[in-house]
């Protein structure tokens, strides 16, 4: 416990849980890292691997998340560790609700992470006996489809267009490349697809497909619905890479929608294009984003442009008592419009300052959480 201690800072954790279950065996910990701005909200992830360390850091990234798109939550994180696949998980789910019946739904909401579904958060609102204990709900109990309605990925494009603009570079002519053809990747294509955009790379963990003419993005996303990751396998006429190999076509803009840590330092000098849309969390090294500040290649940081997740998160914690179904387009007309009102200000603060687009982009989101501190009179105006 002292250890936990020591790793309070000024911004948080102002609560952490820890709650275990013997008949079950479940294990879990809740972090509520920083209310000034509102409730705490972040997802609940289910993996055999979960630390209280790791769930404290994932509270504290949506500290900066929330602030970062001006929406009034706090930052907090659940996490159960186990099998997602445990043949006796809805037992888990159950006991982990129950023991953190205090604190759910007044202090925080339970949601969806890794290792967790929309029927999970169904079992939850179920067995706390409370319409709002949970989001991320399934259709039938009026929760919104963020994967279906490809939240993130329109999130992306948009937050490109506005990065693409103050480069001078029309969406309507531009050549993007795409890594990863999942729930972020495929959904950019289809945004930027009805900009005009041309998609010339896209790749999945099989491959990736090259075409510089452009490729169908219709025709992906039907052999995605067949096929898979193995789409890469029946898209006719375009030339098939080893995958990563899209990181290094040519390009307008590069949108990395895959895994972390796939640019380093020597990949970014090898970077074409003149603008990176991070769709994935961390894929570039601080030392590439170094290279990518030196080589003039404007960079939109990850917690800015795939926030549309977030965003509609938002709408779901709005939504949990109505008795309305939120309405898709909706939702996508509030995606459009905070991200695009975050990308301008980060770039604008990148302007004027000369700062790294994380370093931007950080300092704007805890400029916000101190001011609401400073006006609950937590801490004084000039700490
Ligand atoms: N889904 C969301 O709403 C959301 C929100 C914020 C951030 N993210 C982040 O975006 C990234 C993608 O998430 P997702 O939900 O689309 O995942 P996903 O599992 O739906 O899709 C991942 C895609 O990446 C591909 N891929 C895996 N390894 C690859 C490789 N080595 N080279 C090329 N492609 C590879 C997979 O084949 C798949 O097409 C993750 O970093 C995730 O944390 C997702």
């Amino acid at each position: 416990m002292t250890d936990l201690l020591s790793q309070i800072d000024d911004w948080g954790p102002e609560k952490v849980v820890v709650v275990s279950d013997r008949r079950s065996g479940m294990k879990g910990v809740l972090v509520i890292d920083n209310t000034a701005r509102g409730i705490g909200k972040g997802g609940t992830r289910m993996s055999p691997t979960v630390t209280v360390g790791e769930i404290a850091r994932l509270a504290r990234v949506m500290t900066w998340k929330w602030a970062g798109v001006d929406m009034f939550h706090g930052g907090a994180k659940a996490g159960i560790a186990g099998d997602p696949h445990a043949a006796n998980k809805e037992e888990i789910l159950r006991a982990f609700a129950r023991k953190l019946s205090n604190e759910v739904p007044r202090e925080y909401v339970l949601g969806l992470d890794m290792g967790l579904t929309e029927n999970d958060a169904a079992i939850f609102l179920d067995e706390l006996g409370d319409r709002g204990a949970a989001v991320g709900s399934p259709h039938e109990l009026g929760g919104v489809p963020y994967d279906q309605l490809g939240v993130t990925g329109f999130g992306v494009a948009e937050s490109a267009q506005v990065a693409a603009e103050r480069r001078g570079v029309d969406l309507g002519n531009a050549r993007i490349s795409i890594q990863g053809f999942g729930a972020v990747g495929s959904a950019a294509a289809e945004r930027f697809a009805a900009f005009g955009s041309t998609i010339v790379a896209v790749s999945t963990s099989v491959g990736a497909l090259h075409d510089p003419n452009g490729l169908d993005v219709a025709l992906l996303l039907k052999l995605k619905a067949d096929f898979g990751d193995h789409l890469v396998e029946h898209y006719p006429g375009a030339t098939v890479l080893p995958a990563g190999r899209e990181i290094f076509v040519d390009c307008d803009v590069l949108v990395p929608a895959a895994l972390q840590d796939v640019i380093d330092e020597q990949s970014a000098r090898e970077v074409k294009a003149t603008l990176v849309v991070e769709g994935a969390n961390l894929p570039a090294s601080p030392q590439a984003l170094k290279v990518f500040a030196r080589n003039d290649v404007l960079v939109v940081p990850d917690f800015v442009a795939n926030a549309g997740g977030i965003v509609a998160a938002g709408v779901a914690m709005e939504a949990r008592y109505s008795p309305f179904r939120p309405e898709g387009k909706a939702v996508l007309d509030l995606v459009s419009q905070r991200l695009r009102a975050n990308t301008s200000e980060v770039l604008d603060e990148v302007a004027a300052h000369g700062a790294l687009p994380h370093d931007a982009a950080r300092r704007i989101a805890q400029s916000r959480v101190r001011a609401a501190m400073v006006a609950r009179g937590q801490i004084r105006a000039n700490a």
